[in-house]
């Protein structure tokens, strides 16, 4: 009987705790289970922007939801999301991490994504910097990414000669994943380096099949040391440490190749690995410095990471809408024809000419929505907004894909419409909620690179190609798969080329 009435009362404290005492300090939200959190309805409303309007509308622009045992404080607002992460930016500029999982993943504070402080401001600003001087916004990085483009129509067309049709998101992936590599190690993935691709694309596709279980999220942030004694999650969570330790592994092997081959003396730099080394050992006798090889690996791994899924994810989308809506393709042919006339490659020249082409590339990144919960950041030092107190340490985030599916800036959210993005004149017309790639100081810092591979892309394609589905009747899906971003399934095409009409 006592031991009954000691369970009862656990339980009943439990409860307490879980349905007050941890809420207490943070704006209202959706009630939590114990362990779960609010995981039950996100998974079974994936990818959860419409359960996120629901709860706005219920708890107000602010309010917390549990991912597991982590609370998350959401701004869905656009004027509180910019008065507080760029006008209070430095207050919200800091990382906020589940439990642990900085330290078991990364060992500590390195890479970009997951830092903060002194690491992550030196380590962004030299990416970004070394990002500017190969090429960013100038010639060089265009010509680089106009010949992966060439290079992924010929293969696609190839294909499609070959055996009749073509899967284009097979090729997409090989061309970012080329930009990248060119970008870190100065080599693209031709056809003697293709299985080098294969080989860390099956080792990401391994980690994200593992770690797809949302039930991980509960344990992902507690020690190594805690999960290893977990049946099941323990196999799941080192598969995922052993998948880092074989892309840590691919990345030293660059490093040490260039390693091998640099001149010190130079300050002429051919890729990312040659400027990281040089600015290793400019600071080499510096002992506050946080350029060493483990910090290099972790930022590889961050390119990779955040380069390659969003922005390979992103064509896939495009390419299976154009495959949903040809007329969407027939008003970008007349474009084409208008404007550009000939069969030539479009460049980043014809840009500010090609409306409708960039009205359809924002349309794509708006509905395909990718990243359905935003990267997390912490509330430095207690503060308010709305009227309601955001602690320090508070993990908030600015969500994106629920401004981007604001039914009262885009009517009809859902709906693929190239059109809201041309203003009266016929011009690109902008929103302040369209932001794909966030907002203040952990803005993206690929975004430049990103828009330049998803303009020059759709341009060439659509450009080249009249693009259509097998069989009328069989058009790709849109349904949403979630990786670490959200993708479409893979789809065939046809591809045939197009006799270009001068207007
Ligand atoms: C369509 C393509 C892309 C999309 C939609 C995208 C989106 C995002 C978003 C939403 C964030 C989170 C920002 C925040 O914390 O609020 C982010 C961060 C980041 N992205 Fe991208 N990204 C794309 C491509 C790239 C590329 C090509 C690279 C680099 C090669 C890159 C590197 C990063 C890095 C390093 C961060 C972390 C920044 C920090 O913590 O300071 N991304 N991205």
């Amino acid at each position: 009987m006592i031991w009954l009435l000691i369970v009862i009362g656990m339980v009943l404290l439990g409860l307490f705790y879980d349905l007050h005492q941890k809420r207490k300090n943070f704006p209202p939200g959706p009630t939590p289970l114990p362990l779960l959190g609010n995981l039950i309805p996100l998974i079974l409303s994936f990818p959860g922007y419409e359960l996120m309007h629901k709860w706005r509308k219920e708890y107000g622009d602010i309010y917390t939801y549990w991912m597991g045992p982590f609370p998350i404080v959401t701004v869905n607002e656009i004027n509180l999301v910019q008065q507080m992460f760029v006008q209070d930016g430095d207050n919200y500029t800091d990382r906020a991490s589940f439990g642990k999982l900085t330290e078991t993943y990364r060992g500590g504070n390195y890479g970009i994504v997951e830092t903060n402080g002194q690491v992550w401001r030196e380590q962004r600003r030299f990416t970004l910097h070394t990002l500017r001087d190969l090429g960013l916004g100038k010639e060089r990085m265009q010509e680089q990414i106009l010949d992966e483009a060439a290079y992924l129509l010929s293969e696609l067309e190839s294909e499609c000669k070959a055996m009749g049709k073509a899967w284009p998101i097979k090729y997409t992936e090989k061309t970012v994943a080329s930009v990248i590599n060119l970008m870190l190690f100065g080599y693209r993935f031709d056809k003697e380096r293709e299985t080098e691709f294969y080989r860390v694309r099956k080792m990401l596709d391994a980690q994200n099949e593992e770690l797809r279980n949302p039930i991980l999220i509960a344990f992902i942030g507690m020690p190594r040391w805690i999960t290893k004694r977990i049946p099941f999650i323990n196999r799941k969570l080192e598969l995922m440490y052993k998948v880092r330790d074989e892309l840590f592994l691919f990345f030293g092997e660059k490093i040490k190749e260039h390693r091998d081959t640099i001149d010190y003396s130079s300050d002429e730099v051919n890729d990312f690995c040659d400027a990281y080394l040089l600015e290793m050992h400019k600071l080499r006798d510096d002992p506050t410095t946080s350029f060493n090889d483990k910090q290099f690996v972790n930022v590889c791994l961050d390119l990779w990471l955040a380069g390659l899924e969003t922005t390979a994810s992103t064509m896939a989308w495009g390419t299976a809408l154009l495959l949903n809506y040809p007329e969407v393709v027939k008003k970008l042919h007349a474009e084409f024809d208008r404007v550009i006339g000939s069969d030539r490659m479009i460049t980043m020249q014809d840009k500010n000419e090609l409306h409708y082409l960039n009205a359809f590339v924002s349309e794509v990144q708006r509905w395909a929505n990718i990243v359905p919960q935003n990267l997390l950041r912490k509330a430095s030092k207690g503060a308010e907004a709305a009227g309601l107190l955001i602690k320090a340490d508070t993990p908030i985030c600015a969500q994106i894909s629920v401004l981007m599916t604001d039914e009262t800036v885009f009517p009809d959210p859902y709906c693929f419409r190239p059109d809201r993005f041309i203003d009266e004149n016929g011009k690109l017309k902008s929103f302040k909620q369209f932001l794909p790639f966030s907002i203040g100081k952990r803005q993206c810092p690929g975004e430049g690179l990103a828009r330049m591979e998803l303009y020059l892309f759709f341009a060439n394609l659509v450009h080249r190609f009249n693009i259509t589905p097998i069989d009328p009747s069989t058009i790709p899906s849109l349904k949403r798969t979630m990786k670490n971003v959200v993708k479409p399934e893979a789809f065939p095409c046809i591809l045939e080329r197009r006799v270009v009409q001068k207007i």
